[in-house]
């Protein structure tokens, strides 16, 4: 059994929530007999390990059904309070489900638990590791999932910042959903600077890793989610990491080499001309030529698959659940 207290809906630690964000508690379940005592839930396994936190996979006893708990130390920064406050308030078929969030009111080193709908095929990373590569059919159909669940978050004036296969989860159709706010960042003006070193770098675009370069001090921040989505989606047609060769360490200075200096990407040979030009527009360099998200829904690659019985991944995970 776990040792988290009870649900709580007041943060004790004092932080910045913007208000563009709108009220809380729009979608967390507060139906009786949802989620409502940690103590309900009895941990089962480990499903992965974050920065700063650990993911069980849980079983409600009262409602006999299997979420996953994430659960992280609250430090000093605040770290989690947001992540806690965005998943509280997003409500989307593309958005991993957050059904409680559980604080710890009295003591500074708590812990904050998120009790998040259980994502039954793992990860995208985990797919790719089990099958290196996807098919374009898979692909169109990941990309407008992901574009779609983009598009509402942009909508919230949310920027990701952490877009990547591990941050992709699976469910039992094979539907792909966005998870992990962890680095994630509220736009309250049109332009604004955050903190551009959070996140995973492989996945940066160029204006977040070498602002003065590539214009990063005035940039749409939304821009970067569309380079991360390109990378990823050009990941599953290679099954490896595109902007380095196939084996190669992606240490740090290599990839930003390749991020920011490395010459036209070659695109491979065999991919449709239509997944050729949806890569080339996620990964433009330079931030104002880039596709926006809405232009993306609407490129000719996204979702050409849509009116055929493809779930996206449901044969690929069903074959090979990793959990
Ligand atoms: N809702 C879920 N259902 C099933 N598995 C999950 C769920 N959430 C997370 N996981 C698993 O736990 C792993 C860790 O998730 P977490 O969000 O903490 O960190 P991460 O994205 O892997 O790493 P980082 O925090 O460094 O970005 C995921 O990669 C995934 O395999």
């Amino acid at each position: 059994m776990l040792s988290l207290p009870k649900p709580h809906s007041d943060f004790p630690f004092q932080t910045h929530i913007p208000a563009v964000l709108p009220s809380p508690f729009s979608h967390v379940d507060s139906s009786p007999g949802i989620i409502k005592d940690l103590s309900d839930l009895e941990k089962l396994a480990v499903l992965g390990h974050g920065n700063g936190g650990i993911v069980y996979k849980v079983y409600h006893t009262k409602n006999r059904s299997f979420y996953a708990l994430k659960v992280l130390r609250l430090n000093e920064n605040g770290i989690g309070i947001l992540e806690a406050e965005i998943l509280k308030r997003v409500n989307s078929p593309y958005i991993v489900r957050c059904h409680a969030v559980f604080d710890n009111d009295n003591c500074s080193e708590g812990d904050i638990g998120f009790v998040m709908e259980y994502m039954e095929g793992g990860s995208l990373h985990d797919v790719l590791q089990e099958h290196h590569r996807l098919p374009e059919e898979v692909i169109s159909v990941l990309a407008k999932r992901v574009l779609e669940g983009l598009n509402y978050l942009h909508g919230m004036h949310i920027v990701h910042r952490d877009i990547k296969p591990s941050n992709l989860l699976v469910n039992d159709k094979g539907e792909v959903k966005i998870a992990d706010f962890g680095v994630s960042h509220v736009v309250e003006g049109k332009f604004e600077v955050s903190d551009s070193n959070a996140g995973t770098c492989a996945y940066m675009s160029p204006e977040r890793i070498d602002p003065d370069r590539w214009g990063g001090e005035n940039a749409d921040e939304f821009a970067g989610d569309v380079w991360a989505t390109g990378v990823v989606m050009l990941e599953c047609f290679l099954g490896y990491f595109p902007l380095i060769g196939p084996g190669q360490r992606p240490d740090w200075a290599t990839l930003m080499c390749a991020i920011c200096f490395g010459e036209k990407l070659e695109m491979p040979e065999k991919a449709s001309p239509e997944f050729q030009n949806f890569v080339r527009r996620c990964l433009e360099k330079n931030w104002r030529k880039r596709a926006t998200v809405l232009e993306l829904l609407h490129h000719p690659f996204v979702g050409r698959n849509c009116c055929c019985s493809s779930t996206g991944l449901g044969d690929y995970v069903l074959r090979g659940q990793v959990h």
